[in-house]
């Protein structure tokens, strides 16, 4: 299978303390991968280490092929990053929004590509309206469509469905594994089990390090545990000891 991701060693310090500390991650092409972890054990320091946002202080590797110390500028044209809440203008119209994405990339024939993105989200008639007014379902299918604009191979999407009602949600999850159909590789971070149980695969970290991968049921299984929520507390009580 090839790899979409593919690093080792991912380590990251800030003011001397490693908050990221050797992670090994590898997600093939086309899968769904869940990046679960408690509050601040270093999930979204790795998504933007794997995008190119920030320098890694060790560790080596590849994003789409691309290395991910000396090609970031590459990764960064390939990858549609979703930051926590998802990094929409509110101040700007829903059009705005998606032109600036579009500007950012330099996409050939933008105002086309944005009428076909209001299309699609089926806000043509409401692109006037300011982003910051949507409701969190709306906002959260602009975010998804703005960081799908110029095509990505490999989505890193961060806590996306924070604050979405749970029929959002599920629209949200058929739409990921649409994209998944069609070769996109995901790799998302949640606090929702019943999104875990939807990846086809899930990297478990606390403290900055790996503590399980494999399918839900290969992390169940691994942890001795009944379901997904018993693993995750189990591995946690399992590593405070030696990383607390
Ligand atoms: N720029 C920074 N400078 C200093 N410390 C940082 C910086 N960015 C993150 N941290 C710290 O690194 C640790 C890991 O943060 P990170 O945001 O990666 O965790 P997370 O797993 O995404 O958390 P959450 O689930 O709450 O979003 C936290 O203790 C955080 O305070």
């Amino acid at each position: 299978m090839t790899q979409a991701i593919e690093v080792t060693g991912l380590t990251k310090r800030f003011d001397g303390r490693t908050v990221v500390d050797g992670i090994d991650l590898t997600v093939g092409q086309g899968r769904i991968c869940g990046f679960l972890g408690p509050n601040g054990s270093g999930k979204t320091t790795t998504i933007r280490m794997l995008c190119g946002l920030l320098k890694p202080d060790a560790g080596e590797g590849r994003c789409l092929g691309h290395d991910i110390r000396r090609e970031a500028a590459l990764i960064k044209r390939q990858v549609g990053y979703m930051t926590q809440r998802f990094g929409l203008y509110d101040d700007l119209s829903i059009r705005e929004n998606l032109d600036f994405v579009a500007r950012l990339f330099e996409l050939p024939g933008r105002r086309a590509a944005v009428d076909a993105a209001l299309d699609r989200l089926g806000l043509a008639s409401r692109q006037k309206q300011l982003a910051g007014s949507l409701s969190g379902g709306w906002k959260q299918r602009l975010a998804l469509t703005a960081c799908l604009l110029h095509g990505p191979r490999l989505l890193l999407l961060d806590e996306p469905t924070a604050g979405v009602d749970p029929k959002a949600r599920r629209e949200f999850w058929d739409e990921i594994h649409r994209l998944a159909a069609d070769g996109i590789t995901v790799l998302v971070s949640t606090h929702y089990m019943d999104e875990a149980e939807r990846c086809h695969e899930l990297c478990y970290i606390a403290y900055g390090q790996l503590l399980a991968k494999g399918t839900a049921a290969e992390v169940v299984a691994e942890a001795g545990a009944t379901d997904l929520e018993d693993a995750f507390v189990r591995l946690v009580d399992r590593a405070k000891d030696n990383f607390a």
